[in-house]
């Protein structure tokens, strides 16, 4: 792993952090940055280069509160034990595989989310949407990037579809072999910045991660084990450093995750229906054809189209059901299967 002693600032240290540092109170430790989480150990690296330090610090204690890969934690000088988690910026986190609706925690303090599609067949907007309403929920800033560029003839049209997804929405176009095209993300990758990725199989996430780090590329694709789903993971949560002095955060999770609890991701990517929907005279309108339904109006204005819609309703039908108890669960599964019945 690449956390040699490397500075506060290096690191990502930024005055959100250092302002609880004076609210904590705390003399005798130090601020450290989880750099990897590993079954028997947290490295976590800092001014006096890289410590290992014990599991243990929050147990007993609800899972958000335990440190993951991006934490700013302190540490007592004297004990090496972690004394606090600083708060974090952002958070992503998902529902564990199976019944029992734990939260695993796969990522603290990330600066920038890259949203990985390729400019061919398997591009999709609602794919892209659906990664949107991540970044809006978790409140990280979202950078769509369009690979393969050099697979088609029309790299503008994939980013003039991108750049439609939201207002001011920001698309780079790259074709993730070549340094010099990846060199257009440099901005997000510099020093003391945390980048993130995710995106669907095949999309070019691995290649761009390997043109990224340069000369570092990923230690021969880590281990591969089968966790409990049976599918394939990494074991490893690190930070990998980046050529242009940043960290990426590649963690197991984070590429696949669901849309749980992001109502609030939902409402932003899809302002302009929410907006719209207040305004309709039946507060449990369903937008088909009520009299006043300002939601229809908006679509006979053209202010967004049907197929939006649509792709609205699916997805706030998919939040529900994946953020659900398995009771309800159950309930929304019997009610799907009622409708299919009267078809
Ligand atoms: N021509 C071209 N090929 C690319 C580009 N980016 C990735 N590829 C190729 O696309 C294939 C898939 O790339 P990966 O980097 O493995 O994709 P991934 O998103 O990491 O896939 P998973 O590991 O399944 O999640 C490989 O054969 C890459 O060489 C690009 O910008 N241009
Ligand atoms: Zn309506």
């Amino acid at each position: 792993m690449d956390s040699v002693d490397k500075t506060l600032d290096e690191l990502g240290w930024r005055p959100f952090f250092s302002a609880q540092m004076s609210e904590l109170d705390d003399s005798g430790s130090r601020p450290f940055r989880v750099m990897a989480v590993h079954r028997g150990k947290i490295v976590v690296a800092g001014e006096g280069g890289p410590l290992d330090i014990q599991p243990g610090f929050g147990d007993g204690l609800a899972a958000e509160d335990h440190p993951t890969v991006g934490d700013w934690v302190l540490v007592d000088s004297a004990t090496c034990q972690i004394t606090h988690i600083l708060q974090r910026a952002n958070l992503f986190k998902r529902r564990a595989p199976g019944g029992d609706q734990k939260t695993q925690l796969i990522a603290a303090n990330v600066d920038t989310l890259f949203i990985v599609a390729s400019c061919n067949q398997d591009f999709s907007i609602p794919r892209l949407e659906r990664y949107l309403i991540l970044a809006r929920d978790v409140g990280v800033h979202p950078v769509i990037v369009l690979t393969k560029t050099d697979l088609t003839d029309k790299p503008e049209a994939f980013a003039a579809a991108a750049r439609d997804l939201q207002p001011g929405l920001e698309v780079e176009s790259i074709n993730g072999k070549d340094p010099a095209s990846a060199a257009r993300l440099s901005r997000w990758c510099g020093m003391g910045q945390t980048v993130a990725l995710v995106g669907s199989s095949g999309v070019g996430k691995s290649t761009l991660v390997n043109t990224l780090r340069g000369s570092d590329t990923i230690a021969t694709q880590a281990v591969r084990t089968a966790d409990d789903t049976g599918r394939h993971t990494t074991t490893v949560r690190e930070m990998h450093r980046l050529d242009h002095g940043g960290w990426l955060l590649d963690t197991p999770g984070m590429r696949e995750l669901q849309l749980t609890d992001v109502a609030s991701g939902l409402a932003a990517v899809f302002a302009d229906i929410v907006e719209a929907a207040e305004q309709c005279r039946f507060s449990d309108c369903a937008h088909n054809s009520e009299p006043g339904c300002a939601v229809q109006m908006a679509i006979a204005n053209g202010v967004f189209t049907p197929t939006r819609l649509d792709r609205w309703r699916a997805l706030v039908a998919e939040e529900a059901y994946n953020s659900a108890s398995p009771a309800e669960r159950r309930a929304l599964d019997r009610l799907a299967a009622a409708a299919a019945r009267r078809k």
